[in-house]
């Protein structure tokens, strides 16, 4: 073959290329489109018919706005402080118990319902139902909360309750007195109500939740397997409302929680032989672990995004951002990798996309002149859905790379369970229905839950754990959590109640309803 002869095939064999590479990009971006246009996986039961359950509604009048307010005050005021895994405040937690009588009488005298003490401070609440075919489910919230000293900025003392501008501030308003309180409130009216559920539930308070409720959460649930119950659903803390927490999105979303990441505790160490700091050795036991710990900031664990439940998260809001965010959030199939490189630059949303690092204790030296014999540091992981305790403890291994640092896991549990959020999951269906009824403009999606609850321990009791409490958390809220000026508005916290009291109705329902076939549906 002559030279230009060979030329002509090339530039035929390129042309071939480019158009087949052209025509396979234009027919991924016109699936692309038509996926876009199409998807719109919030739209569900909510249209279809539901069995009718004659729901009481709830209207708040002038003094039980007052009472209502006064008691959640009051709850507020009580320091259940969780301080330390060995110390708990018993004098808080037992005033706490006299506290709840004193605010829930109906509760607490209904011969409907059954009340026991679990773990010396925590609370179990049957609530019979009239249908004792109906399988139960389970509300939980938690009584102590974390420290708080008014010295690091708080605008009012975190034990005052006090109400400025239509927020209530103190520690335990939105984490997680609001719940608790919200519960029982709403179960008091409908009890006054004279309502009486068909199906049956119980309400866990758990008084260690902030020190992994080893005494209260895990005795309820030893409690419950000695009887041999099963639980249709559990729901416990964990997701909110995000209203312009999350960049790009329109209108609010309640995020619900269908699993929790894992967590890790790993302690890293180094030991080496003591001495006069006028005769240094090259390297100290705190440069060797320095630079262990500087290994695992520089080197994040790999991007899981689109391997869990995070990836339905963005499907399910897709619709409620604009271009080109939308266009790539209804096509994670072609553009997970494109997002989880959006998504990792903030800490919020990195959480999602991966298993975290943080190193949280560093301890080292005794004296200024003495190099010290051991240094030791504390890393915290949460785990990513995709990922197991042993694959996150060898990567540390690998990535610290150093036979001197010694690697070793103090504590740590895998990743939960995802639960479903079909449109025959009746938990989450339930929850979601009630959020829809109340906050007709909200955006609802299923979620994972980075911080870890008292619900984990729970899995033996039930397939369906749904982490979600009606709180709104706007910009700057989720400083406040565990942070200072802990804070919720009058207004939501009336919410809350008006939630539960809709929600526990709504368990009535026996059955969900047939899918109704929608335009929206694919
Ligand atoms: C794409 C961005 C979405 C942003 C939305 C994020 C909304 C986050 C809202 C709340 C934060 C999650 C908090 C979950 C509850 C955590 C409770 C807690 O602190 N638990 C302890 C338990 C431990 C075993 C003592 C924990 O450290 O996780
Ligand atoms: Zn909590
Ligand atoms: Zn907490």
């Amino acid at each position: 073959m002559t030279e230009s002869g060979s030329k002509l095939r090339i530039f035929k064999i390129l042309k071939i290329i480019i158009s087949s590479l052209l025509i396979t990009v234009l027919l991924l971006f016109t699936i692309a489109a038509i996926r876009t246009l199409s998807l719109d996986v919030n739209a569900g039961l909510q249209l279809a018919h539901w069995e009718k359950t004659n729901n009481k509604s709830l209207v708040i009048d002038h003094h039980q706005r007052e009472e209502l307010l006064a008691n959640f005050k009051e709850a507020i005021r009580i320091p259940t402080v969780s301080f330390s895994n060995t110390e708990i405040n018993t004098t808080a937690l037992l005033e706490f118990d006299r506290f709840l009588r004193k605010a829930f009488p109906t509760v607490f005298s209904s011969s409907l319902v059954h009340h026991e003490l679990v773990g010396n401070y925590s609370h179990l609440f049957w609530v019979k139902g009239s249908q004792p075919e109906l399988v139960p489910y389970m509300l939980l919230a938690h009584i102590d909360v974390v420290p708080a000293s008014e010295s690091d900025g708080w605008e009012a003392p975190p034990f005052s309750a006090k109400e400025i501008d239509g927020f209530i501030y103190g520690r335990g308003t939105i984490d997680d007195k609001n719940s608790l309180m919200g519960i029982l409130q709403a179960l008091e009216y409908l009890l006054l109500k004279g309502y009486a559920p068909r199906r049956g539930f119980y309400i866990g308070l758990g008084h260690d939740e902030e020190i992994n409720g080893l005494n209260g959460a895990m005795n309820i649930v030893r409690v419950l397997k000695q009887r041999g119950v099963q639980l249709l659903f559990v729901m416990d803390e964990g997701l909110t409302i995000s209203d312009g927490i999350i960049p790009g999105l329109e209108g609010p979303a309640a995020l619900i929680g269908l699993s929790e990441k894992g967590q890790a505790t790993v302690k890293l160490s180094v030991s080496v032989a003591p001495g006069h700091s006028s005769m240094p050795p090259r390297e100290t036991s705190i440069g060797i672990l320095a630079t262990a710990v500087k290994r695992l900031e520089d080197n994040p664990m790999p991007r899981l995004f689109g391997y869990g439940p995070e990836g339905d998260t963005f499907e399910h809001l897709a619709h409620k951002f604009s271009f080109p965010l939308k266009f790539i959030m209804s096509n994670l199939w072609l553009f997970s990798p494109l997002l989880s490189r959006i998504l990792e630059r903030k800490p919020v949303s990195n959480a999602f996309v991966r298993t975290t690092t943080a190193v949280t204790f560093f301890n080292a030296g005794v004296k200024i002149n003495v190099i010290p014999s051991l240094a030791e540091a504390y890393v915290n992981l949460r785990i990513h859905s995709a990922q197991s305790v042993e694959e996150v403890l060898d990567i540390i291994k690998d990535t610290v790379g150093d036979q001197r640092v010694k690697v070793e896991l103090v504590y740590g549990f895998d990743p939960l369970p995802i639960s479903g959020a079909d449109e025959k999951a009746f938990g989450f269906q339930i929850i979601k229905k009630t959020v829809l009824d109340l906050f007709p403009t909200v955006t609802v999606a299923p979620a994972i839950c980075v911080g870890n609850t008292d619900s984990r321990h729970f899995i033996d009791l039930t397939k369906n754990i749904y982490r979600f409490s009606p709180a709104w958390f706007k910009p700057g809220d989720l400083e406040r959590f565990h942070g200072i000026n802990e804070r919720i508005s009058t207004k939501n916290y009336e919410e809350m109640i008006v939630f539960y009291f809709n929600l526990i109705q709504n368990c009535d329902i026996r059955k969900l309803p047939e899918p109704h076939s929608s335009v929206h549906e694919l």
